[in-house]
């Protein structure tokens, strides 16, 4: 039973860093409960807003259905009671409803709606689409404007006048035209999250655009830094930012770029170099190479940001 209503969500994740953490495997690429569970309780004892379970980084996109819903069962009965737990939902319709049905079910407060499958589609398609979630659902739903799924500010303007229960615009495309139109047309009737690989790199630009948070990957193996930085964010220290960017950030980056597919890869990757190791990758992603491994252990103690309690 969700313990917020979509507006009180809304209000809850707008104003704190947003956790999507890694779904743990064990050596058969099986999900790993206990390993997972231990990093949800985690993840979950920092001041974060909302955990997305089984998102991008999750690697939602590699479980079935079933583990999808038991991913958020599993995330909900963790945290649930100290932060909100969202869950995800894509492919047809037809399996988003059942994707949001099978995550209300469960406790999830909230859905972050993936684009459709291996089509294009139009404005009015992704208005139908869109509305027939969230008419089934009570819970609070986020839209993901990337790929073949980027919602025109009317159509955003529309969901929000006939969707009580529609909260949330989440951007992976970075078009500054677009953010300025969606929110000059929307305002605070939604909130607004950046969602662009390694948010951290964006996230001052585009807060002066309206998105008051982001979902944080590199939040899953040093929190205490992407909290930091997240202050520094909302502050507008442009100084501070500038710093965290140069010490961590931008070579982070570097080491992502070398394989396709790593902006996951180097999170798990992250994990095992502080001694929370969440198992690999699932196919079609590939583990960090031994060097790619090295150069990242290397890297985090050089930024003196391992967390609290790990040892390098
Ligand atoms: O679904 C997800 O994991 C994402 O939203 C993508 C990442 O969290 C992205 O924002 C990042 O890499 O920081």
């Amino acid at each position: 039973m969700a313990q917020y209503t979509p507006h009180e969500l809304a209000d809850k994740l707008k104003d704190g860093l947003l956790s999507f953490p890694v779904t743990a495997f064990d050596a058969n690429l099986e999900v790993d409960e206990p390993a997972y569970r231990r990093h949800l309780e985690w993840q979950s004892s920092f001041d974060v807003a909302g955990l997305f379970a089984a998102g991008g980084t999750g690697e939602g996109f590699a479980l079935t259905a079933e583990e999808a819903a038991n991913v958020v069962r599993m995330a909900v009965e963790e945290a649930g009671s100290r932060v909100p737990v969202l869950a995800s939902a894509g492919g047809s319709t037809k399996q988003a409803i059942q994707n949001a049905q099978d995550a209300e079910a469960v406790g999830a407060e909230g859905l972050l709606l993936l684009p459709p499958y291996l089509t294009e589609c139009d404005q009015d398609g992704l208005y139908e689409h869109v509305s027939a979630i969230c008419a089934a659902t009570k819970t609070g739903v986020i839209v993901y404007n990337r790929a073949n799924a980027i919602y025109s500010a009317d159509t955003v303007a529309r969901l929000a006048e006939n969707h009580e229960n529609f909260i949330g615009f989440k951007d992976a495309l970075g078009d500054i035209e677009h953010l300025t139109k969606v929110y000059a047309k929307n305002g605070d009737r939604l909130f607004y999250l950046g969602g662009l690989p390694t948010a951290e790199t964006f996230a001052l630009p585009l807060l002066q655009l309206g998105m008051s948070t982001y979902s944080s990957a590199m939040y899953n193996f040093v929190p205490e830094f992407a909290l930091d930085f997240y202050k520094d964010v909302r502050a507008q220290d442009r100084v501070a930012v500038n710093e965290k960017l140069n010490r961590f950030v931008l070579p982070y980056l570097d080491i992502r770029d070398r394989v396709k597919g790593y902006g996951v890869s180097i999170v798990k990757g992250g994990l095992k170099v502080v001694g929370r190791d969440s198992g690999s990758v699932r196919p079609p992603l590939q583990d960090l190479t031994e060097k790619d491994l090295a150069d990242l252990s290397a890297l985090i103690k050089q930024a003196g940001i391992v967390p609290t309690g790990a040892s390098l």
